[in-house]
């Protein structure tokens, strides 16, 4: 694999842009399947509500543990798969998972399950503040109030602040830095607008994939939304090799110098309403790009996500005339017709047909592999399910 995360100065640069706040865009052109970024979370948390469920992974690195792993002897509650995953297990965060556990079955009955995997995060975070106080200012500087001002934080994420923050100043011993409910509410909405999921792996059998673990990966945390994404995420969890949890950034296709680039914060099949829905009640803003002022002008039976996939089958024969636009929003939005008034109505088909995988019900995004030589490489792989599919439209 090649390792994007050396070059990332060079190849990235953050920027502020209106409305969008800091953002990270090309420094240089970017090329289909480069691997732009390669980061470590600064922080990452069990997803596992630990009252109710064990997880079946290792708590530091998130890898399936062995049958033959024990549990931590202190608190039983996690698993190890090895000495030094067994390490990160601060007596603080341990003797914290204990009391939680043994005292708290009645505070959390009434909260969503939710709930307990925020403490999660509010124990790893109160911890890192004082083992790793330069790190803690990093995460402090990532995108989030928790104000009430800010637009991405609701009553219900205050009322969660404040259950959590008294909660854990009560039962668990002091916490190893002065924190403030002000403080906790921040680092709530800090991870609620900035924590990927590493998944579990996709199988059909399995299309509900629950989430293992949540991580703060703060340069990938400046990549803004666009809901047709020209660089997409990787992560290779199950890799028995070192840097198993990082976040590999690739790009889905070429770009030139000065263009921001831009991830889907969730899979690119959901429909227009869904969409829109999400970015503002998880992310506080109304997206308006390119495919949303398109699917804006849909009547509601036209965005049904099942009718996406039905009219990218209808379109197939647009796809040659739409290939030469690859990669230029701009061109793309005069070429292909990206404005609303313009005839057509599935501008994007081109981007479907390309770049979403194919198999049932996994809606991962497909980029090509890192490119060996001068020439893109003409092997797709599936960000979801791995899969690899020859680029039939690739004009290389
Ligand atoms: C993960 S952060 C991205 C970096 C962020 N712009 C910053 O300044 O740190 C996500 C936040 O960025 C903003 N954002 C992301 N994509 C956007 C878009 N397409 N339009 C407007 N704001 C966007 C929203 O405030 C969102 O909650």
């Amino acid at each position: 694999m090649n390792d994007g995360g050396a070059k990332a100065e060079t190849l990235l640069k953050v920027a502020e842009i209106g409305g969008r706040g800091r953002s990270l865009v090309a420094a240089q052109s970017l090329r289909a399947g480069q691997v732009i970024l390669r980061e470590s979370p600064l922080l990452l948390y069990s997803a596992f509500p630990f009252l109710s469920s064990v997880s079946p992974y290792c708590d530091h690195c998130f890898r399936l543990v062995p049958s033959s792993a024990q549990k931590c002897q202190s608190c039983s509650l996690v698993s190890f798969c090895s000495p030094n995953c067994l390490a990160s297990h601060t007596p603080w965060i341990c003797e914290s998972l204990r009391r939680l556990h043994q005292s708290s079955s009645a505070a959390f009955a009434d909260q969503p399950s939710d709930r307990q995997v925020q403490a999660r995060f509010l124990l790893s975070a109160y911890n890192l503040a004082a083992a790793s106080p330069s790190d803690f200012q990093v995460l402090l500087s990532l995108q989030g109030s928790g104000n009430n001002g800010d637009s991405s934080s609701s009553v219900t994420d205050s009322a969660a602040a404040k259950f959590l923050h008294s909660l854990l100043s009560a039962v668990c011993p002091p916490l190893p830095v002065p924190i403030s409910p002000e403080l906790t509410a921040a680092l709530l909405a800090k991870d609620k607008v900035n924590a990927f999921g590493l998944m579990e792996p996709f199988s059909v059998l399995n299309e509900k994939r629950s989430v293992r673990a949540y991580g703060i990966y703060p340069k990938t945390s400046f990549l803004n939304h666009d809901c047709l994404p020209n660089a997409c995420r990787f992560d290779y969890v199950d890799s028995a090799s070192d840097g198993n949890t990082d976040i590999i950034i690739r790009m889905i296709h070429d770009v030139p110098q000065g263009r921001e680039i831009c991830l889907s914060y969730f899979p690119v099949n959901m429909n227009y309403s869904s969409r829109q829905k999400r970015l503002l009640e998880d992310y506080g803003f109304k997206c308006d790009c390119d495919r949303c002022k398109v699917e804006s002008s849909w009547s509601e039976g036209e965005e049904d996500e099942n009718d996406v996939m039905e009219e990218m089958d209808d379109e197939d024969g647009q796809e040659e005339e739409m290939e030469d636009q690859e990669g230029d929003k701009e061109e793309e939005g005069e070429a292909c017709g990206n404005g609303v008034d313009d005839e057509s109505s599935f501008p994007h088909a081109y981007f479907f047909v390309r770049y979403m995988c194919e198999k049932e019900s996994c809606f991962g995004t497909l980029a090509p592999l890192p490119p060996k030589t001068n020439d893109a490489s003409k092997v797709l792989e599936c960000n979801v399910c791995g899969s690899l599919k020859e680029d039939e439209v690739s004009g290389n």
